[in-house]
């Protein structure tokens, strides 16, 4: 699989990929909508995570939905937020009853992000899979738990059932964003298989699932179902922090939201994602800082690539 041509995410690939920007007259509608549905009571701050990631890459507006139990304090954490409550699973999921308005939600933003902090796998696969048919309206971000649609009901895998696999083909490419540890939950294959080979595991699940996968680390491949591949060797150790993929997935968000395609938002996300990193390890050191410090670096960091 590695035969084939990969491009480094350098300054040289991004300045030759301009991101779309807004005109001078531009509303906040325009400037794009993100919606991100994540957080759970468990894990409230990643919807406030990836929501601060969205609005930092320049979208005009967020909309969280999150755990009923914690949306007034996601709400008053992020005030720049529309913050929908959706009722809970008994195991800290998302119940089927707020996916009609999800559906809604969906219908209305440029960018659907689902998963971060997410609990109760069974529900988050059984939300994105209510959802699908609304995939052709937005751009579609998966991450942490959503990923758990990958895997078929019956716990089979790539290896195990490539019967079962190919029916989780996606109808429209949507991006996925695992770690290596989630891409071998949802293939069944070894987590040091697929680091012996990222490459061949990112292309292959692109071209099965019909994904765009970023599949992360500290080398993040990039993989379409056409089969571009994109490879990005940056940033630092630092950014190995819970929430730091988090902050990734809602970059991404918003960057789709602003008009960029998935392959696009993906790049410039991860590429922006380590360039923060890098500026936080040279301010704080490599260890210690936070991802909820992530977002804010990304506007200097955008003019500065935008004039590059
Ligand atoms: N946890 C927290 O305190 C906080 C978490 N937050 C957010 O919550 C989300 C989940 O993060 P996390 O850290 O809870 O789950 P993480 O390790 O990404 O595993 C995810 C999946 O990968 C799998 N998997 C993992 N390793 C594996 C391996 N070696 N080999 C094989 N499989 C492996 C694992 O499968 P399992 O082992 O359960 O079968 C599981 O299904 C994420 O959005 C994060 O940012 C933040 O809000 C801040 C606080
Ligand atoms: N050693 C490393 N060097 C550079 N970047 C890293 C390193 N380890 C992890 N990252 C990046 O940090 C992010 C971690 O995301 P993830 O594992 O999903 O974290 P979480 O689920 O805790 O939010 C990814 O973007 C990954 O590429």
């Amino acid at each position: 699989m590695s035969g084939t041509d990969i491009t480094d995410i350098d300054l040289q690939t991004l300045r030759n990929w301009p991101l779309p920007m807004p005109r001078f007259d531009d509303d906040k509608e325009v400037r794009g909508h993100a919606v991100v549905v994540a957080g759970s009571r468990e894990m409230p701050g990643a919807a406030l995570l990836a929501a601060n990631g969205v609005l930092r890459a320049g979208a005009g507006k967020v909309t969280i939905a999150t755990a009923a139990h914690t949306a007034a304090h996601v709400a008053t954490a992020l005030p720049e937020a529309r913050v929908v409550a959706l009722a809970e699973t008994p195991g800290g999921g998302f119940a089927a009853e707020g996916i009609r308005r999800l559906g809604e939600l969906a219908a209305k933003a440029d960018a659907l992000l689902i998963g971060p902090g997410m609990q109760d796998e069974q529900a988050s696969a059984e939300l994105v899979r209510a959802l699908l048919p609304r995939y052709a309206l937005c751009k579609v971000i998966l991450d942490a738990a959503a990923l758990a649609v990958l895997r078929p009901p019956g716990g089979a895998s790539l290896l195990a059932d490539p019967v079962d696999w190919e029916h989780m083909r996606f109808a429209e490419p949507v991006l996925l964003t695992p770690h290596a540890g989630e891409m071998a939950h949802a293939t069944g294959m070894e987590k040091k298989e697929i680091e012996a080979d990222p490459r061949g595991a990112a292309q292959r699940a692109a071209q099965r699932w019909n994904a765009v996968v970023a599949l992360k680390g500290a080398l993040t491949i990039i993989a379409a179902p056409d089969g571009k591949q994109w490879q990005q060797q940056g940033g630092n150790v630092g950014l190995a922090i819970s929430g730091s993929g988090d902050t990734l997935a809602g970059i991404i968000a918003g960057l789709a939201a602003r008009g960029a395609s998935l392959e696009q938002a993906a790049a410039w996300g991860v590429a922006l994602h380590a360039a923060a990193g890098d500026q936080l390890a040279m301010r704080f050191g490599t260890l210690g800082y936070l991802a909820r410090e992530i977002p804010a670096e990304i506007p200097a960091l955008l003019r500065t690539l935008a004039q590059a």
